[in-house]
């Protein structure tokens, strides 16, 4: 039997069994647009309602008729309801349905069981089936790989499947498995980090997988029109990558709150200073994150003494922010300062959502908000940059490209805008957020770049047609980055009115970009539409350690 990291045993015997109650609160995942996984609260209906079991708190009508809705599209539960049709089966989950069995879960809450895991899931979690499986069911238990024989604790009931607290590997993929590997005290509680027990090669082919899923699921074109997707490119940095960091921590009760003041020195035991436990809402205490940057680390110590002594001020929960940032007192015109020289590549970690954060990708310099988006990972920018310009310059073309212009639409502080500006002789970008749109402006002068070549406007994405249709379409490439939702129909409407020659769309998540794309394609098929031919797709692994994967998508208009 493999023993299975101290962490882990402590989170099979710690979990709030409030937390896991049937038909009680339990979570969901989402991730927001920089990766951070976060938590909030689904209702699930009973899963055998003539059956209570003693933990079983009634739910309101409201709560039931949520609950027996379908997983909205592309969601995090939709993704999950796609894995666990490929393990039952398509026919067995139907029938079940049908039978209105698919929400009797054959288990109790807090029941151990054995199950073998089938597959990774795209969420990152193994999905198993119980080892005397009777009826279609699944159990999601994270941390776990395929080929594993595991004992999991039942903790929440949901359709055709319970999820589980891992308790012990039974028999491990060794072929997979390595948890000397793991190098984070806190793995297997927190809920950031996924494979850390996997070599790095394989979380790349696990990211690999998700990407194939994905355009299988969502993206309904025809197999011939499916280019094969590509390997998935690393991170340079697999720890110490990140450069936001975001815990947080819960207000005391009214209780403790009109109580005696505590002493400053001492953590009160209320005070949890960190990121969710994996499934549950409740905060685990961190001091360190391996894979946030090395400024990211230093200032954790200090910013949890100021918290500490200062807790008893607190009557809300709060969001920490750390941001590594290179040192903005030092004058960053290349006039007066050498962008090679130590000060200059100083970094410091910045707390404050108000400050400027800098960052240097290739040549060029990027200031933004430290409350704004900015890509997290400083070290894959370089490549994923250099893999769009790429995309739209193929060096392996024979013939001169046409391209003279670029729109760069949800373009943020200006990231890809200004990175390819180069390459064209006028950039368009188009942001929501004023401020980020205030930093664009200011980074294009940063950078030397002309007002007549680039300029940047906020609005809706769909807005910047309207402004760019002096652009030859003949000669112009869009660039789509949206946020995890992804575009919007009158985005797309306006991008295929538009017809740019080239369309290249980077996600942070690859299911609603493969929907997307789909529609983009779809539409493409009614008369007079702009048609398009999907030449690539590649992810890009921009949290190594997590499930996380981005994902790029080239698209050249058929003429
Ligand atoms: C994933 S970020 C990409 C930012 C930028 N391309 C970068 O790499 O730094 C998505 C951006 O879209 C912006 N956004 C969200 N909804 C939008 C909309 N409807 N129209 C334009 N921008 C939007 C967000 O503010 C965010 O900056």
């Amino acid at each position: 039997m493999a023993t299975i990291p101290p962490v882990l045993e402590e989170l099979g015997k710690t979990r709030d069994l409030s937390d896991s109650e049937q038909g009680g609160p339990a979570s969901k995942r989402q991730r927001t647009d920089d990766g951070i996984l976060v938590l909030s609260e689904v209702d699930l209906r009973s899963s055998n309602p003539s059956k209570p079991s003693k933990n079983h708190k009634r739910l309101t009508k409201r709560q039931k008729k949520k609950a027996e809705k379908f997983a909205e599209p592309c969601s995090s539960e939709d993704v999950l309801w796609k894995d666990l049709v490929s393990v039952l089966g398509q026919d067995e989950v139907d029938k079940a349905i049908e039978g209105e069995t698919d929400m009797k879960s054959p288990f109790e809450i807090h029941q151990e069981i054995e199950v073998e895991v089938k597959i990774l899931g795209s969420n990152g979690d193994g999905i198993a089936v119980p080892v005397d499986s009777k009826q279609p069911w699944a159990v999601v238990v994270p941390l776990t790989l395929p080929g594993e024989r595991v004992r999991t604790r039942i903790y929440r009931q949901a359709r055709l499947h319970s999820v589980g607290d891992l308790l012990e590997v039974i028999t491990p993929n060794t072929t997979l498995r390595d948890s000397s590997r793991i190098q984070c005290k806190y793995f297997g509680s927190c809920g950031g980090c996924q494979y850390q027990m996997l070599s790095y090669e394989t979380q790349l082919e696990f990211k690999r997988e998700v990407v194939v899923k994905a355009f299988r699921n969502y993206c309904n074109i025809l197999s011939e029109q499916m280019p094969t997707i590509q390997p998935t490119a690393p991170s340079p940095l697999q720890y110490g990558y990140r450069t936001k960091l975001t815990p947080h921590f819960e207000a005391p009760s009214r209780k403790i709150q009109k109580g005696p003041r505590p002493p400053t020195d001492v953590q009160p035991e209320w005070l949890q200073i960190g990121f969710n436990r994996i499934g549950t809402r409740k905060v685990l205490d961190i001091e360190e994150c391996p894979i946030a940057s090395p400024v990211i680390n230093a200032q954790i110590g200090p910013t949890r003494e100021h918290v500490i002594k200062t807790s008893h001020t607190y009557t809300k929960g709060v969001s920490l922010l750390f941001r590594d940032s290179l040192d903005t007192a030092v004058d960053a015109n290349p006039d007066s300062v050498d962008r090679l020289s130590d000060a200059f590549n100083k970094h410091i970690c910045i707390t404050n959502h108000k400050e400027t954060c800098r960052e240097q990708v290739g040549d060029f310099i990027f200031e933004y908000n430290a409350g704004s988006f900015f890509q997290n990972n400083n070290s894959v920018l370089p490549p994923l940059t250099n893999y769009v310009r790429d995309a739209i310059f193929p060096p392996s073309a024979t013939e001169p490209s046409t391209l003279t212009h670029l729109v760069d639409t949800y373009c943020g502080a200006g990231l890809f805008a200004i990175v390819l500006s180069p390459f064209f002789q006028k950039v368009a970008g188009i942001e929501l957020s004023q401020d980020s749109i205030r930093f664009a402006t200011h980074n294009a002068k940063l950078n030397s770049i002309s007002e007549e070549k680039i300029s940047f406007r906020s609005g809706d994405a769909a807005e910047i047609f309207a402004v760019v249709r002096e652009f030859p379409k003949d000669q112009t490439a869009v660039l789509i980055d949206p946020p995890r939702k992804g575009c919007d129909e009158v985005f797309i409407k306006q991008l295929l009115e538009f017809g740019p020659k080239t369309v290249v769309y980077v996600s942070c998540n690859v299911h609603t970009q493969a929907r997307d794309i789909a529609q983009i394609m779809e539409r493409g098929k009614e008369e007079g539409v702009t048609k398009y031919r999907l030449e690539s797709v590649k992810g890009f692994d921009l949290f190594p350690q997590t499930a996380h994967v981005e994902s790029v998508a080239v698209l050249r208009r058929v003429d």
